[in-house]
């Protein structure tokens, strides 16, 4: 999928970055650079570090190498803003929060005991409504399906506008349509925000529809480049056991 949203200078780049545990590498020597505007979809067998990778990203990691952020004038910064959707919510179901008042709970505002505040709960309203699921505002957070609460947390992790938008497998337990759809309004956000968005995913049709590059990793990075290029690689039939061709069918 061709990309016109990128403006080539903005970026999070990833560079020569390690990560062990005792004696063992989990991430070996990763050089990448994630592009404002531009969807990079992360794949590898169990085990290969993808959401070490992303821990790495949030902070929750320590490393060696170093991680920027180069903004639209060319700016190296430190650290990206990184939003980030994981890949379930652990909570108690039957508490009753609704999804306002989460969300406000989540951004820090006053707790939820103490009533809503009338300009958060406005605000709050209308970044539900960008995701075109205001109508889940008063809803238990506790009832929404797992396709809602996606939405949501998506929500969530994109006010404000990240630099960087991380996905974890954001979407198990949601069906085909809720994915799609799900994968539209990412799609949307790093056209319309510009945003540099990372997610990873097991879903390789959906991938090919969505994402503009594709990153297979086994500790390091073994192939990357668009969809169809990295499936037909030797290094994708070793990780996944089957061939391009089985993808596409
Ligand atoms: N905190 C940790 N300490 C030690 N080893 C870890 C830690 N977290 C993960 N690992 C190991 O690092 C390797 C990579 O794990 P990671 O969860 O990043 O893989 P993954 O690609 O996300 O796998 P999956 O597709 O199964 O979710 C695994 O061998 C795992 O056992």
């Amino acid at each position: 999928m061709s990309n016109h949203n990128s403006c080539g200078l903005c970026s999070i780049e990833m560079k020569n970055i390690s990560v062990t545990s005792g004696e063992d590498i989990l991430l070996d020597n990763i050089n990448l650079t994630f592009h404002c505007g531009e969807l990079t979809a992360l794949i590898g067998k169990n085990g290969a570090g993808k959401t070490t990778l992303l821990r790495t990203l949030l902070g929750e990691r320590h490393y060696k190498g170093s991680i920027s952020f180069t903004d639209h004038h060319g700016v190296v910064l430190p650290m990206p803003r990184i939003g980030y959707v994981p890949q379930h919510l652990d909570f108690d179901k039957s508490m009753p929060i609704s999804v306002s008042d989460f969300i406000a709970a989540a951004k820090g505002g006053s707790p939820v005991w103490f009533g809503k505040q009338k300009k958060m709960q406005a605000h709050i309203r209308e970044i539900l409504e960008d995701m075109e699921c205001g109508y889940l505002a008063e809803r238990r957070l506790g009832a929404l399906s797992g396709g809602e609460l996606q939405r949501v947390l998506l929500a969530l992790a994109t006010d404000p506008v990240p630099d960087l938008l991380v996905l974890d497998e954001p979407v198990s337990g949601v069906d085909m349509a809720g994915l799609d759809l799900f994968y539209k309004r990412v799609t949307e956000l790093r056209d319309k925000q510009h945003m540099a968005i990372l997610l990873v995913s097991h879903d390789l049709g959906l991938i090919r529809k969505y994402a503009d590059r594709v990153v297979l990793l086994d500790k390091t990075v073994v192939a990357q480049g668009d969809a169809n290029k990295v499936f037909a690689t030797d290094a994708f039939r070793e990780a996944f056991g089957f061939s391009f061709e089985e993808v596409a069918k």
